[in-house]
């Protein structure tokens, strides 16, 4: 079932296709909904988390366009879990050749975590693109960020998970996880990378939510999900987005997209992407329409979080 009432029925695209962005890589897109609405793109998280089909009912059917993308090396775009080529400024090129190909001028961006991150970066590098901001536990890959949740922060919280996510790496490498992890989840040993692709994807499904839902974290048992999701994230968290530490909270990157209305949603007990980024990005960006849900953690299934996105995207729908 979906997270709230207020969320739309699940509905099935009326086109599913393919977009070569690369001699590499080759996208799977999907439309559904009004193929004269309002066109929205949905960022989806991770990096590497693919789209899910519960992600198209954040929008009203009959009046926008949904757009969701698997980005490079996710869901079922190709080659699955292939890092090569892959970065974010690759994925926000891929994002303008998809609205080129849909013979899109402009379009509403929606993204939760990583894919705040995404829609974030894209709105900076194509301002005059983006009609409207809805995004969710914002994460913007600062190393901070990035020490909170691989290194000594969310351990704190959740101390039995943290026990698990730590088993496959020797004592002598847990002073940097994320590292350790790199060495793990690229190993020319086929075990060592899933037993490792499984021990990092379970840590963030079993820490996403403020009441730990074994049916959430069961996601991290599918090999091939577990795959491209660790081995996308580590990819990009190694190299901290690409990205200088703290570049989208920048005042000169704010200022390029403040004129845009966005709305964020943000759990108050986030231990993926804490809630001071959100605030961090209110401090710099007044205008924005900040919720924090006082009963939510980091998933957008949390009721109260998918509801304000429901809303927001009510909102935003005549814009
Ligand atoms: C640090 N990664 C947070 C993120 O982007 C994310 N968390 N869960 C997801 C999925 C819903 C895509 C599994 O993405």
């Amino acid at each position: 079932s979906l997270y709230h009432p207020a969320m739309y029925p699940e509905i099935q695209p009326y086109k599913s296709s393919t977009l070569k962005v690369s001699d590499m890589h080759t996208l799977y897109y999907e439309l559904s909904g009004n193929k004269d609405g309002a066109p929205v793109v949905f960022v989806h998280g991770g990096p590497g988390g693919g789209c899910d089909e519960k992600d198209r009912s954040f929008f009203n059917p009959n009046k926008y366009k949904i757009i969701l993308f698997d980005q490079r090396g996710a869901g079922k775009s190709t080659p699955q879990a292939c890092l090569e080529e892959n970065t974010t400024w690759d994925l926000v090129r891929d994002m303008e050749k998809l609205r080129e190909e849909l013979q899109i001028e402009k379009w509403h961006v929606f993204g939760g975590s990583w894919g705040s991150t995404l829609s974030l970066a894209y709105a900076q590098s194509h301002p005059d693109r983006v009609k409207s901001l809805i995004l969710r536990g914002i994460f913007t890959l600062r190393k901070s960020e990035l020490k909170f949740f691989y290194q000594d922060g969310a351990s704190h919280l959740f101390p039995e998970a943290w026990d698990e996510f730590i088993a496959p790496i020797p004592e002598a490498e847990r002073h940097d996880m994320i590292l350790a992890y790199h060495a793990q989840l690229n190993s020319i040993d086929d075990s060592t990378r899933i037993i490792a692709a499984k021990a990092w994807s379970k840590w963030e499904m079993s820490t996403s939510k403020l009441y730990v839902d074994p049916a959430y974290t069961k996601r991290a048992e599918s090999d091939v999900f577990a795959n491209a999701f660790a081995r996308i994230e580590n990819h990009y968290f190694i190299n901290t987005g690409f990205m200088r530490d703290g570049q989208i909270l920048e005042k000169q990157e704010i200022d390029k997209i403040r004129h845009i209305p966005c709305i964020v949603v943000q759990g108050r007990y986030d231990v993926v992407c804490p809630a001071t980024t959100a605030y961090s990005l209110k401090k710099v960006w007044p205008e924005l329409e900040l919720h924090i849900v006082p009963d939510a953690g980091h998933s957008s299934r949390e009721v109260g979080i998918a509801k304000l996105l429901v809303d927001g995207t009510n909102k935003f729908a005549d814009l």
